[in-house]
């Protein structure tokens, strides 16, 4: 079967646009996920997973209390976990809170970090896999909470999907819904569980991983879920879920079921074998008891006193013990054994890795940014308008510039200029970091995923805020500048709205560029804003001239675009402006200066035979922080493992 990507816009049977996100285009017209393995007699995939174990590493104290903080401790989080899953069937993971479900999914889908110690092997058909190809091959729904932590950062993700996808987890009704989250009205909570299931389908990966898909669900949606997977699985799948206190209902739902505790494998078989297995270590289950729940309590280990720590403890090692006697256990190594010895292995199944062009994913991320940060109408309104908020103050404050240098003339004018180049990165760094972080965070989810790279995320957010960004600041520069009073020539008000543009992206998309590598927006909120700071100082010539600075401060000030700007803005304004003088009340010195080209000269010397280049200059800021951005990005890629 030929199976592709693709990202073009497809067309539902009423003619109504379905989709536009990235499409899995197949050329039959039957759904490709529900493909050839059906009717096989014999397990066209298995999963083995071979003595993984994982430990941390960790301070013994906290960071002031320096003598114990230098002392290290090893943490065993996973201990020999092996186990072996045929494709058809579904495994839930059960096990108390802290077991180690998510860190044995996390280890195996390869998305564990970097801060501990892996070891194990997974093998699939019976071939190792590289450390590198987990995430090739497993597709991994993570824990919803996750995704409610985007929502609640005003996030939203259109739910477009294949419509075959859509149509057999019956989310065609959602088709154009949006997601939202707890904040935010959205889709039902099972249907974002669908729709995240979905999205992984769309690779057509053989083996998939959910941790806790059902968490917060009512029982009857969380069993329908589980049954849907328990589907997804018979289509020639390997299912593997964790999932905590499913209903009794489901116990035959489940291929296999396997039962963590304190990162141990303490049992790993088939339902039926379950019931044998613990009644021969006896511990039975009691009529109209859910076997679930009894097997994770008698497995799990009770912390609240050093006695029932150690009861439980020891109660839940004899329990491993004895399964690893067992010809459960025994019969999955087997047949680990086996796979790894068949000389006919077939090929790992990786997920479908043709994938559309960087453009083609670059034009549908900045489509998918554009609509869902359009549908936040404040926000959108806010954006454009805060400039010229910021403005309203500006020009309440200026009201008239006058040519009198008595009456502020040279001042007022050098106060507006300070007060464009100063402030308006600001405005496009408060933009970053209250939209890019929740993005950020779908971005590194979805590109663990294979969708896309962090960088093309990047791309899309910095593309999309150009229009607003143009928008945002020619209206304020058009009520400003008519307001106030500045030079009232038409091509001198676009030369400056030009320049006042540069900063106010510039303060975007340094902030942006930034939170590619440090996490906490807060202080990239800082950094930026010291950087603003130190820029200015150096680079507009205003707080001191630059002439009088030491050579290293004048060097400094040529990689600053707040000394491009500066310049721009003086010779815009001040060339060819002559001024009045009030002699009846005079300032000492201030009739002195007669023409605007006196400030430039004494401020700026050469500024205005230097205006191009100037102006390339400033706006070579732009293309250089978008390469910076994309090796912030690239180093992200690295940096975030989760
Ligand atoms: N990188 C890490 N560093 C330190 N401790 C870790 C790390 N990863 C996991 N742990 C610890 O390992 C234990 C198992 O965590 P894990 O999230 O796998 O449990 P879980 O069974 O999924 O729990 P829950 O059901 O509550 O989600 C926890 O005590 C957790 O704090």
């Amino acid at each position: 079967m030929n199976r592709f990507y693709s990202m073009q816009e497809a067309e539902s049977e009423n003619g109504a646009k379905v989709s536009e996100s990235f499409k899995f285009v197949s050329d039959g017209k039957r759904d490709v996920w529900r493909d050839s393995g059906e009717g096989r007699s014999e397990p066209s995939c298995s999963l083995s997973v071979s003595k993984i174990s994982y430990t941390v590493s960790e301070r013994v104290g906290p960071w002031w209390d320096l003598p114990s903080y230098r002392k290290q401790w090893t943490r065993q989080i996973l201990n020999d976990v092996s186990f072996h899953v045929d494709s058809g069937e579904i495994m839930g993971i059960l096990g108390n809170s802290g077991s180690g479900k998510t860190t044995l999914l996390d280890a195996i889908s390869g998305r564990i970090g970097n801060r501990g110690r892996l070891l194990g092997e997974v093998y699939i058909n019976g071939r190792k896999l590289k450390r590198e190809e987990y995430q090739d091959c497993f597709s991994y729904v993570l824990q919803v909470t996750r995704k409610n932590t985007q929502a609640q950062f005003k996030f939203w993700i259109f739910c477009y999907y294949v419509s075959a996808v859509m149509a057999e987890l019956s989310l065609s009704h959602v088709a154009h819904s949006v997601i939202g989250g707890r904040v935010f009205p959205g889709i039902s909570g099972g249907e974002r569980r669908r729709v995240s299931i979905a999205s992984q389908l769309l690779q057509d990966p053989r083996v998939i991983l959910l941790d806790e898909p059902t968490t917060g669900l009512d029982s009857m949606t969380a069993n329908q879920i589980v049954v849907l997977l328990a589907e997804l699985a018979r289509m020639n799948r390997i299912v593997i879920v964790t999932i905590h206190q499913p209903r009794s209902e489901l116990f035959r739902v489940f291929s296999r079921i396997a039962i963590m505790s304190r990162g141990e494998l303490v049992f790993c078989g088939q339902p039926e074998e379950m019931v044998q297995f613990f009644s021969q270590c006896g511990y039975e289950c009691p009529e109209y008891c859910n076997p679930f729940d009894i097997y994770v309590d008698f497995t799990s280990v009770d912390t609240r006193s050093s006695d029932r720590e150690a009861a439980t403890f020891s109660r839940m090692h004899e329990i491993t013990s004895f399964y690893q006697k067992s010809n459960i256990y025994q019969k999955a190594l087997a047949k680990t054994e086996q796979s790894l010895q068949r000389t006919d292995k077939l090929a790992i199944p990786f997920k479908s890795i043709e994938s559309p062009s960087g453009a083609a994913k670059l034009a549908v991320l900045l489509r998918r940014t554009v609509r869902n940060l359009s549908r936040d109408r404040m926000g959108v309104l806010m954006r454009l308008s805060q400039n010229l908020i910021y403005g309203l103050f500006v020009a309440f404050f200026v009201i008239h510039l006058d040519n009198d240098v008595t009456k502020g003339a040279i001042q007022d004018r050098i106060g507006i200029i300070y007060q464009m180049v100063g402030a308006s990165p600001y405005t496009g760094m408060l933009n970053a970091v209250a939209l890019f972080p929740a993005l950020r965070a779908i971005g590194d989810q979805e590109s663990q995923d294979g969708l896309y790279s962090k960088w093309q995320m990047f791309l899309a957010y910095i593309f999309h805020i150009l229009p607003f960004s143009i928008l945002s600041v020619f209206i304020f520069s058009s009520f400003l500048y008519w307001t106030v009073g500045m030079h009232p020539d038409p091509l001198r008000f676009l030369c400056f709205t030009a320049v006042v543009l540069v900063p106010h992206i510039i303060g975007e998309l340094l902030t942006v560029v930034l939170l590619g590598v440090v996490q906490d927006p807060n202080m990239v909120n800082t950094g930026v804003a010291l950087l603003n700071i130190a820029g200015i100082m150096v680079g507009s010539g205003f707080l001191r001239s630059t002439q009088q600075m030491p050579e290293v401060f004048q060097w400094l000030s040529y990689l600053t675009f707040q000394k491009y700007s500066c310049e721009l803005l003086i010779v815009t304004e001040f060339h060819g402006l002559d001024f009045t003088c009030n002699i009846s009340r005079p300032l000492p010195g201030a009739c002195l200066v007669t023409h605007g080209s006196q400030i430039i000269d004494e401020g700026y010397p050469g500024a205005q035979s230097r205006y191009t280049l100037d102006f390339l200059l400033l706006y070579a800021f732009i293309p250089a922080l978008l390469l910076l951005g994309m090796i912030s990005f690239k180093i992200r890629d690295k940096l975030v493992r989760h």
